[in-house]
């Protein structure tokens, strides 16, 4: 194909609800998508592709002003050198970025636009093209730091009366036994797991380690990024399996976390690991090596979640997913909107990857807009 535009919006969309982290309190979503128009056998198609980054670089070192940045002044024109001399296709963007060190969230965007163009142009849906057969996932909660356990036994009822099937609990210093113990004291059954979002370090292992009472799925990444090897060791003084999200960027640190012993359980998220084929070659690894994996998330519009729902229709995908809702985070989702119906959302099957967005929702969501020609 032959990319000739490509506008990068970002959008700012009010949350149903603060979102509390262990690393901040988010009560909108300012979050950049991509709009590329692109030329595929003289026939115009335009791909969607939406950026997991946050305003600040407080997830990990990204960041919407730098990913504008990195975007527009660099992947971009590199791209409108290498369409030059031959015509582009997903499967090479990555190739043709790697130039570029790091900066993952900004490439996985743009992969995802000429996917969505890519696939819309041929047909066919993102599930064929992974080769999905299921027609729905389980869908999973997250639920941040609350003000009170009691308000958090009354927020966990509420997931739980709209059918989600497995409760996820942000935790941080100070917000972490108590509340665990609460929800599962309430709920004996429930598939119950936690985030930290990399709020400890091994100082902490024996305060975590008594999560192993409560029958917790998994912890996820309760150390920081660069801390692989502290997570292993932290593995071996815990039952509760570790997770990862933060620290798997790719397909090779997916592979040192698992020879590592530092992650018996993954949290793919496209966006995080350089897109979606990055994140097929991980769950492929992961599988290989009888590691689960689920589909983490950003807190993603249609856009992303449609591409998200259909990535965990994948066989290794075996734990429930933060896919929820759209009505979750969004009173109002900028695309159709996703419905958990019995606790599943329903894979899409129309061609590309992604949910097309409504022109007037886009637009009023929209705080500023830049358009590059190719
Ligand atoms: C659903 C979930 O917990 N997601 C991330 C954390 C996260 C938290 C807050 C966010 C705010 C704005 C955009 C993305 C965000 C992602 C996680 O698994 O670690
Ligand atoms: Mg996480």
């Amino acid at each position: 194909m032959k990319i000739t535009h490509v506008a990068l919006r970002t959008l700012e969309l009010p949350l149903v609800a603060p979102f509390t982290t262990s690393f901040s309190t988010q009560t909108h979503r300012r979050v950049i998508v991509l709009e590329l128009h692109a030329e595929v056998d003289g026939v115009e198609v335009i791909g969607w592709g939406e950026c997991g980054a946050l305003p600040e670089p407080v997830y990990n070192e990204e960041y919407n002003a730098g990913v504008l940045d990195v975007t527009t002044t660099y992947l971009l024109p590199m791209l409108a050198e290498a369409q030059r001399k031959a015509p582009l296709t997903a499967e090479s963007i990555a190739h043709h970025l790697e130039r570029i060190v790091g900066n993952r969230m900004a490439k996985a965007a743009v992969e995802m636009a000429v996917l969505d163009a890519q696939l819309r142009a041929a047909g066919t849906s993102f599930a064929d093209y992974l080769g999905v057969t299921k027609d729905r996932v389980p869908s999973g909660v997250s639920i941040g730091i609350q003000n009170s356990v009691p308000q958090l036994l009354e927020t966990v009822q509420g997931y739980l009366d709209e059918g989600y099937v497995r409760i996820k609990l942000k935790i941080k210093p100070g917000w972490d036994i108590d509340p665990v113990r609460a929800v599962r004291e309430a709920h004996p059954d429930i598939p119950l797991q936690v985030d930290a979002n990399a709020a400890y370090t091994l100082v902490d292992a024996n305060h975590l380690a008594k999560l192993d009472a409560y029958d917790v799925l998994l912890i996820e990444q309760p150390l920081a990024e660069d801390d692989m090897r502290q997570h292993a060791e932290l593995a071996k003084r815990m039952r509760t399996p570790m997770c990862l999200d933060e620290s798997v960027v790719s397909a090779p640190k997916a592979a040192d976390a698992i020879a590592m012993g530092a992650a018996q359980i993954i949290n793919i998220k496209p966006s995080r690991v350089g897109g979606y084929l990055e994140a097929r070659r991980i769950h492929d690894i992961a599988s290989a090596h009888g590691i689960a994996v689920w589909c983490g998330g950003m807190l993603e519009t249609g856009i992303g979640r449609a591409a998200n729902a259909a990535l965990a229709g994948m066989p290794g995908f075996t734990l429930p997913g933060d896919i929820s809702a759209s009505d979750r985070f969004y009173a109002e989702d900028i695309t159709d909107p996703f419905v958990i119906e019995d606790g599943y959302l329903a894979i899409p099957r129309e061609p590309g990857l992604a949910r097309v967005p409504d022109a007037g929702r886009l637009e009023a969501a929209t705080v500023g807009t830049l358009h590059v020609d190719l």
